[in-house]
This record gives C-alpha cells, structure tokens and sequence, in this order.
C-alpha cells in the first residue's frame, strides 16, 4: 500500500464503487470498506429483494390465472428460495473487490477514520494522505427509541432469514416494510404492519397507496394505522409489542422506519465536514463544507430519493469532477422511484402532490387501466395511470401508476419525460405489439 493517493473512497457500494471506476487508470485511488464490498444494494438491498420477488411474482402471476387456463397455486419453499438468493448474494463481495483490483484500484477491507482534511488514519494506526477524499458511507437501518430495541430486527436480518417465521411483524410502512411485507405474505407468513400514522408511503399518490394497501389487506396482511409502539418484549419464543393502543404477539419483528446515515466512526469533525440530522451536507457540486473532501450517495443529504442508479450517477459526476471535466453543478435527470411488489406502485417527474398545489401549472388525468387489454390479459385488477401534463404545453411532465408489471411502463415513461418526446413524436415509432410500449401512443 503506498502512503499517499490521489483519492481515498470510504465505502464500495454503489456510490463509492462508480467514483472508483470513473477514475481507474486515471489517477491512483483506494477504496476503504469495513463490511462488505458491493455495499446495501447487491448484498442486503435492491438485488437479494428481487431475487426472492423472482419466486414471489411468479406465483403471483400463477395465481392470478387460476380458473382462466391454470391450476394450482404453487407453494413458496423459503429454504430453496434463501439459497437461490445466497447463490448470488455470497459473490458479491469478493467479486466486487476483484473488479477492483483488476481495474486497477487498490482496496482496503477495515475501518478507517478522519484526522484532518487529507489524512486517514487505518485500523493499524498507520496514516495516509489523499489530494482528494470521497465519502461514500452509505445508510443502515434506524431501531426506535423503545425498551427492547435489542430484540428489532432489520431488513438485514429478514432478507437473509433461514426460515420463515410464521408470524412477522413489520414496524413502519415505508418502502422496505411493504416490500418486504408483500414477500413475506405470500410466501405464507401472517403479517402485521404498525404504522404511527395513516399515510405509508408518502411520497407516492395517496389515492395509488390507498389502493395498494386495500390489495395488501386482501392477501392478508393485517395495518394497524396511527399506532406508536412503546415496547416490545419476549416471552419464550414469542414477541410482545406494546403500543399506545394494543399489544400483539408475533414471531419476529422488523422495524423499517427508516434509515441513518453512516457518519459516526468517520471522525468528520476532525476534518471539518458538516453533517446535518439527514446526513452530510453537500452542495450543487457535491463538495462538503471542506475543500477536496465530497460525498456522494445516501449518505448525503438531500431531497433525491435514496436509490442506487443515483448514488452511481453521483458517483460518476465526482469522478468527473475529480477529473477536471465538471463545470456545471450537479443536474439529476427524471428519476424514477418504484415500490416493487406483486403490486408496484412507481411515479417519475413531477409528482402528483406537486401537481395538486399548483392547478394553474399542471393538469391532472387519472386513467382505470383494469380493461386495457394490457393488463386485462394478465388480470391485473388494480391498474391505474395518473398522467399530469402541463397546461401551458400540453406535454407530459409526470406519472404515476399502480399495476402488477408496474416497472415497464415505468420505465418506458421515464424515457418519454427525460427525452420530452411527444404524443405526435410517439405516433411515429413502431413498437411490438400488444405490449405495455405500444400502448404509449394512447397514454401520451
Ligand atoms: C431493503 C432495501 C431495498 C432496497 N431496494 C432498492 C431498490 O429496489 N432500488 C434502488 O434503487 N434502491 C434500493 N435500495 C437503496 C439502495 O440500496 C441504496 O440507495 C444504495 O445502496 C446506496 O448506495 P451507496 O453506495 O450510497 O451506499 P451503500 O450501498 O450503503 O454503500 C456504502 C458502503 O459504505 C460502507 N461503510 C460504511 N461506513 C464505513 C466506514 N466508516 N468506512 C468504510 N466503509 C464504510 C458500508 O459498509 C457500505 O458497504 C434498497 C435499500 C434497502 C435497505
Ligand atoms: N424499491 C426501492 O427503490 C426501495 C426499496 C426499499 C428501500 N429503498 C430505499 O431505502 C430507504 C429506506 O426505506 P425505509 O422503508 O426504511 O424508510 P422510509 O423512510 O421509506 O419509511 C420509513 C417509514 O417509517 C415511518 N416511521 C418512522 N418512525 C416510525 C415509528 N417510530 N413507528 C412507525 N413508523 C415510523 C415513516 O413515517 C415512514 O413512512 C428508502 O427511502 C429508499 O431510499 C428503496
């Protein structure tokens, strides 16, 4: 290891790893992780989710073909399942850390501190020195403030769980407790989800969420709204949760309200960087309050929404930026935000609370998609599309939808926003058909 680097990076998930590629033979660069290398994403986050939705959304599809041409439904085997999952999750980190090396980016696997704006001290109490540092630390899950918070578990420990349990109960109803709510319901558990208010998901649509979770409530799945939980406790195998309105048992419970930003063990104030409650503070640059040292990713803070691709796109602007090639501040594209499930909810551009404020500006259509032949075919019984266009031009600025293959048409909106392409532009391309694509010429 040498002694001085032109850019040290603190944490390898995405955020940390797309700076480390955006500079691999270019400058001399080290990347520092204490857990695994790969970060939230591929090891306890979007991809290992995905993996069990990959069982989970197939017998969703099977079940909703039951009496039109299918027989049966097929049960979830949970230890099969956690080991087709374990199959890619256990690459993850050395095959992240081999990238790496083989890109040319020396690696270090420890903790790590601060002691001033160029230097770093590791767990052997050798220093080094950077030009340049990055900090790209990420989130871990936030435990409430209750008595028996010892005894919570994660969205760590659920999405790596040998067996499941027969009753789980989710604490807060954000994106990774419905997510995982939804995973945990049909793969056979009985599911509670304690919400200390009647608004989950708030930054999607509430006439979409309130949809959502009436589709949760039919497969199951147990909310009890405006509820604040005082205590949890155990009593032999069972768990007893205390809230200031009742008390339930279950099997194991997951509190998901929220996460934190990974600061603590960094020594920022050493070197003088500026942290807020959300996280690092940051500006149109992704500069912190001290010179040569950025952040990138979730440990910002900042009104994005906290996804992968744009920890990446962060990431590749500092690389950018470390490169001597930025001259503009920092401009996100239209980011799309998705609740994956076997019902997902996803909006793109302007939102429709955006949209509800401001009537002079946007024009707002809300479309029952349940009879487009589209979803009719793969009977998805909930299908909405609200479409918000601006009243000066006429042009599409924002959706929001609700459907069981929510993410294509997601994603083919997303395009549609970011290329400001019209219905007339649209009228003259050819997609396959019948798809979810070929139905943009009426949806635009
Ligand atoms: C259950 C769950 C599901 C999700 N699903 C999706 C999804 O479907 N789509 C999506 O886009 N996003 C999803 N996300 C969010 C996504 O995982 C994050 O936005 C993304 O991982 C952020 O990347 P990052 O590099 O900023 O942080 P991270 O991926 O968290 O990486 C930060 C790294 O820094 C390391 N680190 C922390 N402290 C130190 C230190 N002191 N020294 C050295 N290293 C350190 C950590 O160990 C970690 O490896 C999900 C998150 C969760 C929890
Ligand atoms: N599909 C995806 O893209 C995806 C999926 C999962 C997670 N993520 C990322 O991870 C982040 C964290 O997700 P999350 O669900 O942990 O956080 P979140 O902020 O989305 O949701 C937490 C919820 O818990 C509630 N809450 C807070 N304190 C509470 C309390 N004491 N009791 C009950 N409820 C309480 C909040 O009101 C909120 O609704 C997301 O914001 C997103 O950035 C993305």
């Amino acid at each position: 290891m040498k002694t001085h680097y032109d850019v040290l990076i603190f944490g390898a998930g995405p955020a940390g790893t797309a700076v480390a590629y955006g500079l691999a033979g270019k400058k001399s660069v080290l990347v520092i992780e204490d857990d695994l290398f790969g970060g939230t994403c591929p090891n306890r986050g979007c991809d290992p989710k995905k993996m069990l939705y990959s069982a989970v959304q197939t017998r969703d599809r099977v079940s909703r073909m039951q009496g039109s041409g299918l027989k049966n439904v097929p049960q979830i085997d949970w230890p099969d399942l956690m080991a087709f999952k374990r199959a890619y999750t256990s690459q993850i980190p050395a095959g992240t850390r081999k990238g790496l090396v083989s890109a040319g980016v020396e690696t270090y696997h420890g903790r790590a501190k601060l002691v001033d704006q160029h230097q770093v001290q590791l767990a052997d109490h050798t220093t080094i020195s950077a030009d340049n540092v990055v900090l790209a630390t990420g989130r871990q899950p936030q435990l409430p403030d209750i008595p028996g918070r010892s005894l919570l578990k994660t969205s760590n420990d659920f999405l790596d769980l040998d067996a499941l349990p027969k009753h789980i109960t989710f604490i807060g109803a954000g994106l990774v407790a419905m997510e995982l709510a939804n995973i945990a319901s049909q793969a056979g558990a009985d599911v509670d989800i304690i919400h200390h208010n009647d608004q989950p998901l708030k930054a999607f649509p509430k006439p979409l969420v309130d949809l959502l979770v009436q589709e949760m409530i039919d497969d199951g799945i147990t909310f009890h709204f405006d509820q604040n939980v005082a205590a949890v406790s155990q009593s032999g195998a069972d768990y007893e949760i205390t809230t200031d309105k009742e008390t339930l048992t279950s099997d194991y419970v997951v509190a998901a309200i929220g996460r934190t930003a990974n600061v603590a063990d960094l020594q920022l104030t050493k070197a003088g960087v500026k942290t807020d409650r959300q996280g690092i503070l940051v500006d149109d640059y992704l500069r912190t309050s001290v010179d040569g040292i950025y952040a990138v990713g979730d440990v910002v803070a900042k009104p994005q929404p906290k996804l992968t691709p744009v920890a990446s796109f962060e990431g590749r602007y500092v690389a950018d930026s470390i490169m001597g090639r930025v001259t503009q501040p920092i401009q996100y594209p239209v980011i799309p935000h998705i609740l994956f499930g076997t019902t997902e909810i996803g909006q793109a551009g302007v939102s429709y609370q955006e949209a509800l404020a401001h009537p002079d500006q946007y024009r707002i259509s809300s479309l029952d998609l349940t009879h487009w032949y589209t979803y009719n075919r793969v009977k998805d019984n909930a299908a909405r599309a609200i479409l918000i266009r601006s009243t000066k031009s006429g042009r599409l600025v924002g959706f929001a939808g609700l459907s069981a293959i929510g993410e294509q048409l997601l994603n083919l909106l997303t395009t549609v926003l970011n290329l400001k392409l019209t219905n007339n532009q649209i009228q003259h391309m050819i997609f396959a058909y019948p798809s979810v694509a070929s139905d943009l010429q009426y949806l635009v």
